[in-house]
């Protein structure tokens, strides 16, 4: 595919994580462009505000994939599965951040600061970049029926 384009939110408890993760995907050469929906450092934003920022620009097409960071990562993909379309994980291990793509098709990878290293962070985004979901696959149909379940 071509050139991700990318969203990084994050609320107050997030924010050091948010930033450096930023940081890593505007010099990765696969990335177009990165849009920030805050939090800034002031940190006066409660995670679903920047969570359902995030899910609507993955819904409405303006982005291909999100990573947001709260404190344990739970908050901000609750409130990005709300978002019709999206389907949001928090996954703090390599295998489960593979699967969230290759089996559910994930857009929005969720990171708890408060949980995970740095380095362990910055590990998980760059390995979820590189994942691909397989539309030929047989978790295919699982997907489709969690979309079809929202269009009901
Ligand atoms: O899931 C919520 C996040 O961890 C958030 O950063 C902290 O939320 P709280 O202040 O309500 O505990």
């Amino acid at each position: 595919m071509a050139a991700w384009r990318l969203v990084v939110g994050s609320d107050d408890a997030g924010y050091e994580y948010k930033q450096r993760i930023k940081a890593d995907l505007q010099s990765d050469p696969d990335v177009a462009d990165v849009v920030d929906v805050g939090t800034g450092a002031d940190g006066r934003t409660n995670y679903p505000t920047v969570a359902i920022r995030a899910a609507e620009m993955i819904a409405n097409g303006e982005a291909d994939r999100a990573i947001l960071v709260c404190g344990t990562g739970l908050g901000v993909a609750i409130a990005a599965n709300k978002v019709k379309g999206v389907r949001a994980v928090t996954a703090h291990d390599s295998y489960s951040v593979e699967r969230s793509v290759l089996s559910n098709n994930a857009q929005i990878l969720c990171l708890g600061q408060r949980v995970v290293g740095i380095e362990v962070a910055r590990r998980l985004a760059r390995e979820w970049l590189a994942h691909r979901f397989d539309e030929s696959s047989p978790s295919s149909v699982k997907v489709l029926e969690i979309a079809n379940y929202e269009a009901r």
